[in-house]
């Protein structure tokens, strides 16, 4: 059967046109077969020409694609439409967990979610809700030194939604669960927070709440940073501070630190004026609990600065990580390095102990040195031992100022006895026995006594031992057991 030139609309017409002459049913492959058969002895444009036009089966497949195209396009449309639309109206938000706001943001869904499950039966009633929670455990420590462990439940990975001053949020928390931080093996994650574009101005509100009330549970606080990594991170529950005079020095130690880091805060101008590096290094050294730490992290937050704690024999860590910490160490902190002899001695025994850390003296003291950075740089380095230390370590624009701290003078020990045992002092508590403050004051001078006889025949004894005997003893035992302690001592 021949189709010719007739005007078909659609494909089924010519099925039903061949159904009615009583041939086969048309399959699509005949179809084709027919199409063929038409076009292929000609090559004449005119033919081509009247073919496409007239050619009822090519119109009907040009009207399918038709369709098909605009049901495309329709759709793209409708997507970009959306996208445009929520663009507009949308605004969001996101926040990643390398950055300090994020662990912020998730402790203040926390606290205000622990509110409004308090609240639930006010009218202040909920606006928080989460269905998917994650736990975060911590330590806290406690007035009395003790620590206790506190579960904070924040708000887990998936979408949650909460109302901000009228405004409806939606929080999407997403974990990257393919790749890792390389640095500290965390995972990446981000926390989205989508509104309305008009409630924009809501979000700087939001997280300057979340950054206070995280200050608020630092205040009067002591926070302790770790290295992960190539990154510094919040190490515990942040500490009770030490009051600076609970540290006992020999006269004018503790104030000529203190005095010399204040100078250096004020300098700051000075420094950029002169092109000279913002840093100032310490060195403190001395026998073991001689007070060297505490000091430090009683000056730290006499000074509302933050510790650093740095180990140079840290597994992994290498020149051009501790390169990168040093020159990025949170705002007003002291970095503090212990124990500074130790680290590179240990390096010798890499064979035998598997110790890993590459860090090389070297790379360390360009660490110190800092080039890269203009920003503050208060550094502690401790030691045990002073005359182990290269001299390199210790010239001036590293170490600025050095200092001894010694076993117990005959007047520490005094004065730390007394702080222990006075009535309404500090450490009362700890006081086994109630002496009334005269009683104090000449078992005080005896102590001293004792101490400066010891002393004078070259026993020594350390501030550590002093506060471990006054702990456990009452304050006459103190005083009658310390010449064991020097007999302990000299052996
Ligand atoms: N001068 C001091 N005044 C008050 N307490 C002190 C003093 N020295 C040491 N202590 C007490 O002894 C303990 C150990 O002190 P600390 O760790 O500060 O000593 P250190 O000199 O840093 O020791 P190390 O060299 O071993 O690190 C602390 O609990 C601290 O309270």
């Amino acid at each position: 059967m021949q189709i010719r030139n007739r005007e078909v609309s659609q494909p089924s017409d010519i099925v039903n046109e061949h159904l009615t002459a009583g041939a086969e049913p048309l399959s699509a492959a005949p179809a084709q077969a027919i199409l063929d058969q038409n076009v292929a002895p000609s090559g004449s444009s005119s033919f081509l020409s009247s073919f496409v036009s007239d050619n009822p089966y090519f119109q009907a497949g040009f009207g399918l694609m038709g369709v098909g195209v605009g049901l495309t396009v329709l759709r793209q449309s409708v997507i970009l439409g959306t996208t445009a639309l929520r663009r507009r109206m949308l605004v969001t938000l996101e926040i990643n967990n390398k950055d300090r706001s994020y662990d912020w943001f998730l402790a203040w869904m926390a606290h205000n979610q622990a509110q409004a499950a308090a609240l639930s039966t006010s009218a202040k009633a909920p606006w928080i809700r989460s269905h998917q929670l994650s736990v975060e455990t911590a330590y806290e420590q406690r007035n009395n030194g003790s620590s206790s462990v506190l579960f904070k439940l924040v708000a887990g990975p998936g979408t949650h939604w909460f109302k901000y001053r009228g405004a409806w949020m939606q929080v999407k928390r997403e974990r990257e669960t393919r790749s890792m931080q390389l640095m500290s093996g965390v995972p990446w994650e981000t926390v989205t927070l989508t509104t309305l574009f008009r409630d924009r101005n809501l979000f700087p509100q939001l997280l300057s709440e979340a950054r206070d009330l995280a200050m608020r549970g630092q205040e009067g606080k002591l926070v302790i940073h770790t290295a992960w990594g190539i990154e510094w991170k919040p190490f515990g529950q942040p500490r009770r501070k030490r009051p600076l005079q609970s540290v006992v020095l020999q006269d004018g130690v503790g104030e000529k630190i203190e005095e010399d880091v204040k100078a250096f805060l004020r300098r700051r101008q000075w420094y950029a004026d002169r092109g000279i590096p913002y840093r100032r290094g310490y060195l403190l050294h001395g026998p073991p609990g001689s007070g060297k730490t505490s000091f430090i992290q009683a000056l730290a937050g006499s000074l509302g600065y933050d510790i650093c704690l740095l180990n140079l024999s840290e597994r992994g860590l290498a020149d051009d990580k501790l390169n990168h910490l040093l020159s990025n160490a949170p705002e007003r902190s002291f970095v503090l390095i212990e124990d500074v002899d130790a680290a590179f001695n240990k390096r010798v025994q890499t064979s035998e102990d598997g110790y890993q850390s590459s860090v090389t003296f070297s790379g360390f003291l360009n660490a110190l040195d800092g080039v890269a950075s203009g920003e503050e740089r208060i550094i502690f380095l401790t030691t045990n031992h002073v005359s182990r230390l290269d001299p390199a370590l210790i010239r001036p624009g590293r170490v600025d100022l050095s200092q001894l701290f010694d076993d117990a003078s005959a007047a520490q020990a005094k004065e730390l006895f007394t702080r222990f045992y006075k009535r309404g002092s500090e450490e009362d508590a700890s006081a086994s026995e109630q002496s009334n403050d005269e009683d104090i004051e000449s078992l005080g001078k005896e102590l001293e006594s004792i101490m400066q006889e010891e002393m004078n025949a070259g026993r020594r004894l350390s501030m550590a031992a002093l506060q471990g005997l006054f702990i456990r003893n009452g304050a006459h035992e103190a005083v009658r057991d310390c010449r064991n302690l020097f007999s302990i001592k000299r052996t």
